[in-house]
């Protein structure tokens, strides 16, 4: 994808929450910049003793801001969805209200006719600038935003008071470059970002099927088995294998057996309409399914729709039609307490399961002793 359409991902999706807890890693170094250095700038340079009203007045207001700015930094990435545009709100005026106060002191600085004050706010304010537009680059808008408020008082000062050419020129000059930079690394920011989404993505996915592969499904069981143990939730698992898969391949060959692993994947997919639903390829022409939340009987109905689809289909490909089947294992249980070694041990007999499948016949769902004597309350989970 290219970095320009992620850009504008919608509100609230995880790309959200990854760009906002960047931006607002980046911005924390900033905060407290702006009332110190203008502190060390005024009394420096002479300023608070002709100014002092003016000198502490930004100083409470640049130092309230800073507060602001840290409160909204620690809760940001944190609240409710819902709410995550007022923080964002908040944010944006946080950074603007700094820069735009920063900003008229360097314009102030342009007339005060003190040239240490106004070297140390223009040296000061390109520094602040440029760390700015880095840290807040994920966001282009609000890095154009931040440079535009930062050094529009400096220009219109500098062109209003005639004599000062040279400085206007200078920051209008300094304007385009950051806009240019903010460019450059906004682009650099997406593509990395984009590239770290490609790796995680690659990391997790079966190549042939595009399901996910088996790490995937195994981190996903052992996380699903700690949540069902604290809820006390039923959590169903299925493994499913291709009936005499060899002979296919024998028969047409291992371009039409990949099609057929392709097609049986895709009748998984669109049978699984849970968000919680968790599909994989576990290896070869073996797949596994976890359903959380689902008893007994919900997993068999699951299992069976999905071998009767199977069963159904005509695999074509090229001029080859043939039909496949799949025989299914399956455990279903409600679990209690979390052990260690319970996700293996739950896969385990659901592949057991799937062994009596094939002995039986194939083409049929044989569910664990396990998972019946548990729903039966003859077996409690610890003694799985
Ligand atoms: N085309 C293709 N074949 C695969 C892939 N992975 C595994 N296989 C084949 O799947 C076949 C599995 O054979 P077996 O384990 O003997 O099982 P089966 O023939 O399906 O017989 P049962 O499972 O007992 O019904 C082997 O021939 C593997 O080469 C794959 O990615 N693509």
């Amino acid at each position: 994808m290219a970095a320009e359409a992620i850009v504008h991902q919608p509100e609230g999706s995880d790309a959200w929450l990854r760009v906002w807890r960047d931006i607002v890693k980046r911005a924390m170094p900033g905060i407290f910049i702006y009332p110190i250095f203008w502190a060390v700038i005024a009394a420096s340079s002479g300023f608070h003793k002709l100014h002092p009203a003016l000198s502490w007045s930004v100083v409470a207001a640049l130092t309230g801001i800073s507060i602001v700015r840290l409160i909204n930094a620690i809760y940001l990435t944190r609240v409710q969805p819902e709410k995550r545009q007022v923080w964002q709100g908040l944010f944006w005026f946080g950074i603007l209200a700094h820069s735009g106060i920063y900003g008229s002191m360097f314009a102030l600085s342009l007339l005060s006719g003190n040239a240490q004050f106004s070297l140390l706010m223009a040296f000061s304010g390109a520094g602040i600038v440029a760390g700015g537009v880095n840290s807040f680059s994920p966001s282009r808008n609000l890095a154009y935003a931040y440079a535009i408020v930062f050094l529009s008082p400096g220009i219109v000062v500098a062109l209003w008071s005639q004599d000062l050419w040279v400085e206007a020129g200078f920051i209008v000059t300094y304007l385009f470059y950051m806009w240019n930079l903010v460019r450059q690394q906004n682009a650099e920011y997406w593509v990395s970002l984009n590239n770290e989404r490609t790796l995680a993505l690659q990391s997790r996915t079966d190549s042939l099927t595009t399901l996910n592969n088996r790490r995937y499904f195994d981190e996903k069981l052992k996380e699903l088995c700690h949540l069902s143990s604290r809820d006390h939730m039923n959590l169903s698992i299925l493994v499913l294998d291709c009936d005499f898969f060899k002979a296919v391949n024998d028969k047409y060959g291992h371009d039409f057996g990949d099609e057929c692993l392709r097609q049986v994947a895709n009748v998984l997919t669109t049978n699984l309409p849970r968000a919680t639903d968790v599909c994989a390829r576990y290896g070869g022409e073996e797949f596994s399914i976890i359903l959380a939340g689902t008893d007994l009987q919900g997993a068999q109905l699951v299992a069976e729709k999905i071998r009767n689809k199977i069963e159904k289909m005509e695999i074509k490909y090229k001029n080859i039609t043939t039909k496949v089947t799949i025989s299914v294992g399956l455990v279903s249980v409600r679990l209690d307490n979390f052990e260690v070694g319970l996700p293996e041990r739950l896969f385990k007999y659901a592949d057991e399961a799937l062994y009596l499948a094939k002995e039986q016949g194939r083409n049929r769902v044989v569910c664990s002793v396990a998972s019946t004597a548990l729903q039966a309350g003859k077996v409690k989970t610890a003694s799985l």
